[in-house]
């Protein structure tokens, strides 16, 4: 399970809104001209007042930074903005708006303001945390988070949890790296080189080691009868959101071929160094694999891309 920080749950929190208004395949986008977030694009929102709803506060908030009057307004997430050295909670609560009437008007605080199309979004001008959880909000996930800024630029840690009223279920995979010193051996086809798209389905009744060793045989021309388990990552993809959805826990395998007798290399697989291999999930993956002691992840992928990833020792 993915672990949620709760040490700062006694922290004082300040609730906040954040609501993002979609038409078609645009968002609204205003640039913050004061206060948070100043010199950044972001949706509409701010404090909620005392004696108001959090739901009423963050259609005020649309109406006093955008002029436009929310119709239908769906709460989409939670999230908890944390600052190093600070014990106080920012408890963001984000909504989105796909119905609203009235007129688009700027001011002081926001402008310009203006629609962006979903894929040209100015993420270098926004803040960084928004990369992460946006897909949800496009899909409508319902999600919850946490993000820990040591600086308005600079995320230390992140939790990213989906938030499903149905049972997930869990596919079982295994996947074999085969490494020599720093380097491992890559498919030069680009598609099979992505690591989480190439594991191996463990067949009922079939043990976790046998899968590894025919998959390790089906892919190179070795001879070995053992290959030591490092990891046991679960992917949480967010394209399975689905009835049921599905985690798959994967048993990374990792084959140290330097210390072998025979190993032949076929020619539709190259020696790459691992801090220059792409698609392995986060930075940090295979460095991490490749010290061959083991731990367990976790990672929330949005296609390629690695949304949350946390790692525990074993
Ligand atoms: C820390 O990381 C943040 N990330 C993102 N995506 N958004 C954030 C972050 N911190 C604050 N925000 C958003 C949440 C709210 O929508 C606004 C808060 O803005 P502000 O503090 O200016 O709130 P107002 O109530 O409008 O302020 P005044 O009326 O006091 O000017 O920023």
């Amino acid at each position: 399970m993915l672990y949620y920080p709760t040490y700062f749950e006694c922290y004082p929190r300040k609730l906040m809104t954040l609501t993002f208004i979609i038409q078609n395949d645009e968002v609204l986008l205003g640039m913050k001209n004061r206060g948070m977030g100043k010199g950044k694009w972001n949706g509409f929102g701010g404090k909620k007042e005392p004696n108001e709803s959090i739901f009423d506060a963050a259609k005020r908030e649309v109406k006093e930074e955008c002029g436009l009057d929310a119709i239908s307004m769906k709460k989409i997430g939670f999230i908890d903005f944390e600052y190093v050295g600070s014990n106080e909670i920012l408890e963001g609560h984000i909504y989105l708006c796909d119905k609203f009437k009235g007129h688009i008007v700027e001011s002081d605080e926001m402008a310009p303001i203006k629609w962006f199309k979903i894929n040209q979004f100015p993420l270098d001008n926004m803040w960084v945390d928004h990369k992460l959880w946006f897909p949800m909000v496009l899909k409508q996930i319902p999600f919850k988070a946490h993000f820990k800024y040591l600086d308005d630029d600079t995320i230390v840690d992140s939790t990213i949890k989906l938030l499903r009223i149905f049972k997930k279920t869990k596919e079982i995979w295994v996947n074999v790296i085969v490494k020599k010193d720093n380097k491992i051996l890559i498919s030069n086809n680009l598609e099979e080189s992505k690591i989480f798209k190439r594991h191996q389905y463990v067949k009922k009744g079939e043990s976790l080691e046998n899968a590894a060793l025919s998959y390790l045989k089906s892919n190179y021309e070795i001879t070995t009868e053992e290959v030591p388990k490092i990891a046991v990552i679960n992917v949480e993809l967010t394209d399975n959101y689905s009835i049921p959805s599905i985690i798959q826990e994967i048993h990374m395998f990792v084959m140290d071929v330097s210390k072998l007798k025979k190993f032949t290399q076929s020619n539709d697989y190259r020696w790459t160094n691992i801090n220059n291999a792409q698609f392995f999930a986060d930075k940090k993956f295979l460095s991490t694999l490749c010290k061959m002691k083991p731990f367990k992840a976790y990672f929330l992928m949005d296609n390629d891309d690695v949304l949350c990833s946390k790692y525990y020792n074993n």
